[in-house]
């Protein structure tokens, strides 16, 4: 086991909870008759330990993005290794899917060049700070990072958590952005849960039939040369990750540490969260599942860690474009708790 010590992650309010639940039961409506929204709100008071919890109005999204190697060695991707350091200047620029979406919830988005296979500094130098390297290892024929990059990449995920959570963030959303990076989850995804590769690949930005099988085999070879290492995150992060999914899962972990939650996104972040939990024991009370991805590993990782996405709108976007579309629902959670009246002043005439 690779050495990677974190702080304890401490435990959401319980009694918060309970007392949330308890004045839930007792707004101006049937019993329960606000389903998910009850729990969620119940879940919002347990992790800020006060009923009603404090509002969400800063929520922050970070794109972790970085270049695969399976996409440069193999056909994994419907679309070209370049358009990932293409997306960076789209981000910038605040025009992409999750920048637009997000703006429709007040939602600030930061991108970061963790292993961009290009010089990104010139176009903005502050994006590179965590740079860990250009592209990571193609799974199939080599580790995708040295052990010391991945403890780098990890320390640089829990910097930005850190970063973003002094800056004042109620709400954290971890982004996406590289090509080939839903078959590197589905290898982590596999590897963790010891499923075969067939049950966990998808057709990722869209490869036909032949596509995905080609990306069946690559996951199974990668598997097969990593081999064993399910009980180690940060060594399967080494052989079967990227400088972007240990960056991911060290940001997940770290904001559950600092107890601060997180919506989760898509196939990567679920990917990354399923390692984050393993380091990090305790962290999924930290994470609620924005929405389900159409990618089959995502399911799988969410099942594991008990998680019950919020959306199904049939998203397979990634960069945080799901979990932003689920900040309204925290916040009419919360505004339950905080604004409706209560059944015993109920005026019966
Ligand atoms: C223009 C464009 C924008 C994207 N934004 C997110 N992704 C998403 O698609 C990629 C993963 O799918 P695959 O494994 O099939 O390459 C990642 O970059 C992910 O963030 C995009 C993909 C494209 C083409
Ligand atoms: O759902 C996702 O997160 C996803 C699906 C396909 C491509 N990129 C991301």
């Amino acid at each position: 086991m690779t050495m990677f010590e974190l702080p304890p992650v401490p435990r959401p309010s319980e009694q918060a909870r309970a007392t949330a639940q308890e004045r839930l039961d007792g707004l101006v409506k049937p019993l329960g008759a606000l389903g998910r929204l009850e729990e969620i709100a119940a879940w919002l008071c347990a992790a800020h330990g006060q009923v009603p919890p404090r509002p969400l109005d800063d929520v922050r999204v970070v794109i972790f993005a970085g270049d695969h190697g399976v996409a440069s060695t193999s056909a994994v991707s419907a679309y070209p290794r370049e358009i990932t350091a293409a997306m960076v200047r789209v981000f910038l620029a605040g025009v992409s899917g999750v920048s637009v979406l997000a703006e429709q919830v007040g939602a600030r988005v930061r991108v970061l060049d963790i292993a961009v296979d290009a010089e990104l500094a010139d176009v903005a130098p502050e994006i590179t700070a965590h740079k860990v390297r250009r592209g990571s290892g193609s799974i199939d024929v080599a580790d995708a990072l040295e052990s010391a990059e991945t403890l780098r990449a990890l320390a640089a995920g829990r910097a930005v958590a850190d970063e973003e959570i002094e800056a004042g963030a109620d709400l954290l959303i971890p982004g996406d952005m590289g090509i080939g990076n839903t078959t590197v989850a589905a290898a982590l995804v596999a590897a963790m849960l010891g499923l075969p590769a067939d049950e966990v690949v998808g057709t990722g930005t869209g490869v036909d039939e032949a596509g995905r099988a080609h990306k069946v085999a690559v996951v199974s070879t990668a598997l097969e040369r990593a081999g064993g290492q399910a009980g180690d995150p940060v060594a399967l992060l080494t052989a079967l990750g990227s400088a972007c999914a240990a960056a991911t899962t060290g940001f997940l972990a770290q904001a559950a540490v600092r107890g601060v939650p997180v919506l989760l996104d898509g196939v990567y972040s679920g990917a990354a969260a399923l390692l984050a939990a393993e380091l990090a024991p305790g962290a999924q009370d930290w994470w609620l599942a924005g929405h389900r991805s159409t990618e089959p590993s995502q399911a799988y990782a969410l099942k594991a860690l008990g998680l019950d996405p919020i959306l199904d709108l049939g998203l397979r976007l990634g960069e945080g474009s799901g979990a932003v579309q689920a900040v309204p629902v925290l916040r009419s959670a919360r505004a339950v708790l905080a604004g409706m009246g209560s059944l015993a002043d109920l005026d019966l005439g």
